[in-house]
């Protein structure tokens, strides 16, 4: 659905990809699959949540556009409006309550009700050992990468409810994280972030079971190692590059 941009998008992009972007988005824009949806997509102004963000945009939704920065909301408002693209943004830090609102008001403001919400913002992954995370650390890691989804969530589901006659009425994308895929074996450099993402999935589950009743779909995203600034951190660490023998441990089954 979405394709990952390159390091440093915003600075090296040159004219004529984003020229190539935008015959994608008149592609895109034929279809228009998604006329009169609104998405909320957190962390929008970067990396994965930019591309989602942009795709939503392209088939016709609405989009609210939110990041901690409110320099990057401009730049990116901006750059999709000058695509012909739907969008508003507003400041949003999800992990504050006062933000969450804000954005839940934005939205309501801008198209009265919301049919996607994309959970995009992650905290950076702390390169460390699990047990040497500090409580802040995992505050922060927790806070951040599970407690705002379903906090913001819960702000915005009346506002997802009886938005037409659709068997699906709303839909929540999680991303999840693929390093326990990936790179089984370091999960000592990514521990608490690791556990936070590893989370998302029991949220996932849970939230898909509670809201099937209102038919609202909840997913998690597992993207893989995309290439943004987020995950520079892994591609750069060597040790996550090497393919080194492997020492094999033995699990425990029950
Ligand atoms: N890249 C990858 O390989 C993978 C990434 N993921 C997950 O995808 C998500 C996005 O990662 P990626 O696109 O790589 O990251 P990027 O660093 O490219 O983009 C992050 C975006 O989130 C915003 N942001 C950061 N912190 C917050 C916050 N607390 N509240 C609101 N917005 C915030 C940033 O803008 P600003 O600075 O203005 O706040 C930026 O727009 C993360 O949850 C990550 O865990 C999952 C698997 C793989
Ligand atoms: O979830 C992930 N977060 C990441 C950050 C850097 C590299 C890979 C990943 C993931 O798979």
């Amino acid at each position: 659905m979405f394709r990952p941009l390159t390091w440093g998008w915003k600075s090296f992009l040159p004219s004529a990809t984003l020229l190539s972007m935008r015959s994608i988005s008149s592609v895109a824009n034929s279809s228009l699959k998604l006329v009169n949806k609104v998405a909320v997509v957190t962390g929008s102004t970067n990396g994965i949540g930019f591309s989602i963000a942009r795709r939503l945009a392209q088939d016709g939704a609405h989009v609210i556009i939110s990041s901690r920065k409110q320099q990057n909301v401009d730049q990116v408002v901006d750059i999709l409006q000058r695509e012909g693209l739907s969008v508003a943004g507003t400041v949003c830090h999800v992990g504050k309550a006062e933000d969450r609102e804000r954005l839940v008001a934005t939205a309501l403001k801008h198209c009265g009700g919301v049919d996607f919400l994309v959970c995009t913002a992650g905290v950076n992954p702390l390169v460390g050992s699990t047990l040497g995370s500090s409580e802040q650390v995992w505050d922060k890691i927790l806070s951040v990468n599970v407690k705002a989804p379903a906090l913001l969530l819960s702000q915005l589901l009346p506002h997802m409810e009886n938005r037409g006659t659709q068997e699906i009425q709303g839909t929540i994308l999680i991303p999840s994280s693929s390093l326990l895929i990936c790179f089984p074996f370091q999960p000592q450099k990514l521990g608490a972030y690791n556990v936070s993402k590893t989370a998302l999935l029991g949220l996932t589950k849970t939230l898909a079971v509670e809201l099937a009743p209102k038919n609202i779909r909840v997913n998690c995203l597992v993207p893989g190692l995309i290439k943004t600034d987020f995950s520079r951190v892994v591609s750069t660490e060597k040790s996550f590059c090497t393919k080194k023998k492997k020492k094999k441990h033995q699990l425990n089954h029950c």
